[in-house]
């Protein structure tokens, strides 16, 4: 058992603000920092006649610190102990917007950028390829808790557009007090791109599931869970342990946030549990206390083990030090120095492999039905042996009798016919041999009885025990032939389960008009639906949104980089190709030379085996780069899919983003268009609108007035084009070919596409008919 206190690092935020408001004093076992609180500042403050604060971490990651550092000195240690069976978790702990999730997930911009959760599964799959003589497996859930409810984040089967069409995920408690997560699916993960897939996976519902009302990322906790097995070949025990890597919702105070409405009771549950939290910590920090809060909230309940249990745990305080955040990011500081005092107990966590146990209780299950007939009906088994029978126990009886095991036993079950079937092939067996061998008493070694006679096996000839031999092995290679056919009935079963639970592969997505569509993605994937079911004007509309849409300049720098970084595996892959050709042909060429110089006895002659000499060189030259390469290009890989990760979480909130966007617009459109009928009827009926790209946005917008028919590509910056009250007056406008009144029964030249303009008119009809019936009657 290892006892440990939670450890605490401490991470601070990039800021452009220059004042500085804190200071870092690096000692060798830890670090303190001090925040200086301006005046000002202070008089906000609880204790303020207090100006300095300072806390002690394990170590404090300044600004500057890259995220590999972070991995380096936080989570390697973790994974090391989760690899030799010991439960970790790595929670972040700060206010919104502080970092959490750039530590643990990642940021969304560059492969360096890469937080714990990717570099974790990395760091697995390396640790797994450094250690054959072990078996490992991976499994992976993602849970997120939102307003006291779970959902799990890995469905596959599931299309999500909100949160709640996620299953849901409820705690079950067993007798013991362990905690059961009912609902949270588990999906196996054989390599790094799988495992990678699946955090994809989770990522993308929990953004999906997302609205404005619900920024799940700062109001939710997230738990993203790596349970490892480890197996060393030929033992039967195994190494089981999880890894949860914890993001925490913005710890901020709920009067600091201005919360109302559906937003105020996600506050309230929000820093309820976090409340519930800290009652833990405090509780667990008392020495005397017995009573331990956990059961309050679903998070603390979840993380019971991480917390005062079988667990190496960290904290990961993330703090924003400009001015006014300081307050926050002081308690969160204070929060870590309660958390630093929990003391956890960890144990390596093994068990038997369930396999061999119930192997070993069949056979116990066997012995104990033998013993218990023996004990009841000793002779209860009626009738002859069958032949098949017989020859097993011949059989039987001659592996009995050549294993030189001394301990081996002749287990033939507690059928007595077939006791007496063996001892009386064993006497005849032995009468045979006595006609026919000489015996000669031989001295055995120390363990064994003095009169024990061996028999020498060169006068095994006899046909009988020829033919034993012969059905020996004619029932060996049955049995194997059957072996093989069930493993390789077992091999489709997993192929077939494993292909069910597969969730989408992310790749590149097609260049062309249609690049926000990656390639692969499932057909059921919400975002190729979303698109499927999108009319002609959204989409065109989407295009135009995508256009000035602020992540965009993200997704075009990743597609640059994801070039660049194509060609360079292109190049890459050439030079491997080439190395290889050139090393197959100075293979050849040196075993030639070698054989001539063996031929003429010259091996070991410097004048003549130079060229030898040289060959090898060059062939380690070339090796050494095939191999500089190889790695290159594995490692290039990796940032490959990384960079495809990255854009397709981009696309996706691209894509959701629209869709709010949308929503939004049709709204207001609608309200505009109530107030417009209640005001102007006339008008009314003449404007016909398609939604347009919003606020900040490039506007496309077809307006028709009573005599003239517009349509215009018009960018207008502060005011949607649904404002119809004054803007379309400010709109610049096309002439339009119609002049009537009647626009919509006219054959109007709108864009020049007839099939579009003929969608148009129908919807400008079809919108007059709506209109008119809403019109009252009188
Ligand atoms: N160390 C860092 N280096 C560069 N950028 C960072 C760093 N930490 C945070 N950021 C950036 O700051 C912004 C907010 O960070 P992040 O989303 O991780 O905060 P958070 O604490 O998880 O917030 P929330 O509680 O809302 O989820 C993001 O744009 C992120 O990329």
């Amino acid at each position: 058992m290892v006892k440990q206190t939670i450890q605490i690092f401490c991470r601070i935020k990039p800021t452009k603000a220059k004042k500085s408001l804190y200071e870092i004093d690096c000692k060798d076992s830890s670090d303190i920092i001090t925040f200086s609180v301006p005046k000002d500042v202070s008089e906000g403050f609880i204790n303020n006649k207090k100006e300095e604060y300072k806390f002690k971490f394990e170590r404090i990651f300044n600004q500057d610190t890259i995220q590999d550092d972070v991995f380096k000195q936080v989570a390697e240690p973790v994974i090391e102990n989760v690899l030799s069976g010991y439960n970790g978790t790595i929670f972040a702990y700060g206010q919104t917007g502080s970092g959490k999730t750039f530590t643990i997930t990642g940021g969304p911009e560059k492969y360096t950028d890469r937080g714990i959760i990717p570099r974790s599964i990395s760091y697995f799959f390396e640790m797994f390829s450094k250690k054959p003589e072990y078996s490992f497996t991976m499994h992976i859930s993602y849970l997120e808790i939102y307003n006291e409810n779970g959902y799990d984040l890995l469905d596959p089967q599931h299309q999500v557009s909100k949160l709640e069409d996620l299953p849901k995920v409820t705690l079950m408690e067993d007798e013991d007090n362990n905690i059961h997560l009912k609902n949270l699916s588990i999906h196996p993960a054989n390599n790094e791109e799988e495992a990678l897939n699946l955090l994809f996976l989770g990522d993308t519902n929990r953004m999906i599931a997302e609205t404005p009302m619900n920024q799940a990322s700062t109001r939710s906790h997230c738990i993203f869970t790596l349970h490892i097995t480890a197996r060393e070949t030929g033992s039967a025990t195994i190494r089981k342990a999880k890894l949860h890597l914890v993001d925490l919702a913005g710890s901020e105070r709920i009067g600091k946030t201005n919360a109302n409405g559906i937003l105020l009771t996600e506050a309230k549950y929000i820093n309820l549990s976090l409340h519930y939290l800290e009652q833990v910590i405090v509780a667990l920090a008392e020495k005397n206390r017995t009573h331990v809060p956990y059961r309050n909230s679903m998070m603390t309940s979840v993380l019971r083990d991480s917390l005062g249990g079988n667990c190496m745990t960290t904290m990961i305080a993330t703090c924003s030090i400009e001015k006014k955040n300081l307050d926050e990011s002081i308690s969160t500081c204070r929060f870590a120095q309660r958390v630093a005092m929990i003391k956890n107990e960890a144990i390596v966590n093994e068990e038997l492999d369930p396999r061999l146990v119930i192997n070993r209780l069949k056979r116990e299950v066997e012995e104990l039905k033998n013993q218990l007939s023996i004990a009841n009906n000793g002779e209860a088994f009626d009738g002859d042996l069958s032949q098949d029978e017989i020859e097993k126990l011949k059989i039987l009886t001659l592996r009995y009798l050549e294993d030189r095991d001394n301990d081996s036993s002749l287990n033939v079950g507690a059928d007595m016919r077939k006791i007496n079937f063996c001892f009386k092939l064993l006497k005849d067996m032995y009468i045979q041999l006595l006609a026919k061998s000489k015996i000669a008493p031989v001295p055995g070694p120390s363990n064994q009885p003095a009169n024990v006679t061996i028999i020498d096996a060169s006068h095994y000839d006899s046909k009988e025990l020829k033919d034993l031999k012969d059905t020996l092995r004619q029932r060996d290679n049955e049995i194997s032939i059957l072996v093989n056919m069930l493993k390789k009935e077992k091999k489709k079963f997993e192929d077939l389960m494993q292909g069910l639970l597969k969730p989408p592969v992310h790749v590149l997505s097609s260049s062309g008009s249609n690049d926000d569509l990656p390639k692969e993605f499932n057909k059921n994937h919400p975002k190729r639906q979303i698109l499927q079911n999108m009319s002609l004007g959204r989409q065109e509309a989407f295009e135009i949104f995508k256009r000035d849409y602020v992540g965009n300049q993200e997704i075009e720098e990743q597609k640059k980089f994801l070039k660049k970084s194509y060609a360079e595996a292109k190049m890459l892959g050439e030079l491997i190709n080439t190395a290889r050709t050139k090393l197959q042909h100075l293979k050849s060429k040196s075993e030639q030379i070698y054989l001539k110089l063996e031929a003429t006895n010259s091996l070991n002659d410097p004048r003549q085996n130079s060229e030898y000499e040289s060959t090898r060189k060059t062939m380690e030259f070339e090796k050494e780069n095939y191999r500089e390469n190889f790695e290159k290009l594995k490692n290039l890989k990796t940032q490959i899919e990384h960079a495809q990760y990255l854009i397709e979480k981009s696309q996706v909130k691209l894509q959701k983003d629209f869709e709010i966007w949308w929503t939004e617009q049709c709204e207001l459109n609608e309200q505009k268009q109530q107030r417009l009928l209640g005001n102007d009827q006339s008008r009314v009926e003449s404007i016909s609108s398609i939604p347009s790209t919003a606020n900040s946005l490039s506007t496309s917008s077809r307006i028709n007035s009573s005599t003239n028919t517009t349509l215009t590509n018009s960018y207008q910056n502060e005011k949607s084009v649904f404002d119809y009250g004054d803007s379309h007056r400010k709109l610049p406008q096309i002439e339009s070919e119609g002049k009537t009144s009647a626009a919509s029964n006219q054959k109007i030249n709108l864009t020049g596409d007839s099939e579009i303009d003929a969608d148009i008119t129908a919807f400008i009809n079809a919108r007059k008919r709506i209109i008119n019936q809403m019109k009252p009657k009188n």
